[in-house]
């Protein structure tokens, strides 16, 4: 019989991703063999907090994963919604995702709420989190300060590009794309 593999999960919102996230897989990848990435708020889009859509993270997250040179095929990427009841929050997130035996986490609510349902919840090595933190970033932008460039993958930077991110964060900030009520 094969000895069984150890499946870790990661939560992030990854709006968007930057080398912290990166560095952090890469740590984790140490631990476990197999990963799985829950990428939370996923029905969230278009607003300052979360401004690319699920599909868009997806995307940013696996081409930041192979510029930091991390093997796809230990990773398992897993959008969630968000629930408003967080006490139902384990039994939902593990309806979407494959077992797994151990939880990373930097967000301590996280921690809480998968240690009271009984998982091992380990902190992954943090790296320089007043600097590579995704809400650094998202004001970075919103100041046309090129410094933001340097905390996510190349990557990153052109899909950012290449979908106007920049000009939709703005754009949200200012109110102009407040949803219409129809
Ligand atoms: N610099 C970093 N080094 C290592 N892990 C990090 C770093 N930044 C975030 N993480 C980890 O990523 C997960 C959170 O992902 P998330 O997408 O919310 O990142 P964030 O940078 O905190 O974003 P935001 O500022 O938008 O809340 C947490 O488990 C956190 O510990
Ligand atoms: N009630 C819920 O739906 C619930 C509870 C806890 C965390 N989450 C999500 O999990 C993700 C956790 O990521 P962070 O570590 O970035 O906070 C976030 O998207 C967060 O919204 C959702």
């Amino acid at each position: 019989m094969n000895k069984p593999i150890i499946r870790g999960l990661f939560t992030g919102r990854f709006q968007p991703p930057h080398w912290g996230h990166v560095w952090a897989v890469r740590d984790i990848l140490r631990e476990v063999d197999e990963l799985v990435i829950v990428i939370g708020s996923a029905q969230f889009n278009y607003i300052i907090k979360d401004p690319f859509t699920v599909g868009e993270r997806i995307w940013m997250l696996r081409e930041a994963l192979k510029e930091g040179s991390i093997d796809l095929s230990r990773i398992i990427i897993v959008p969630i919604p968000n629930i408003e009841n967080n006490a139902a929050w384990f039994g939902h997130l593990r309806s979407y995702v494959p077992p797994f035996q151990v939880a990373y986490t930097g967000n301590p609510f996280v921690a809480m709420l998968l240690r009271e349902a009984g998982i091992e919840v380990r902190q992954q090595p943090l790296y320089d989190r007043e600097k590579y933190n995704s809400t650094r970033i998202r004001e970075l932008m919103l100041k046309d300060n090129p410094e933001w460039e340097k905390l996510v993958p190349k990557s990153v930077a052109e899909i950012i590009r290449r979908i106007n991110g920049i000009e939709r964060l703005k754009t949200i900030t200012t109110g102009e794309a407040e949803p219409h009520k129809w």
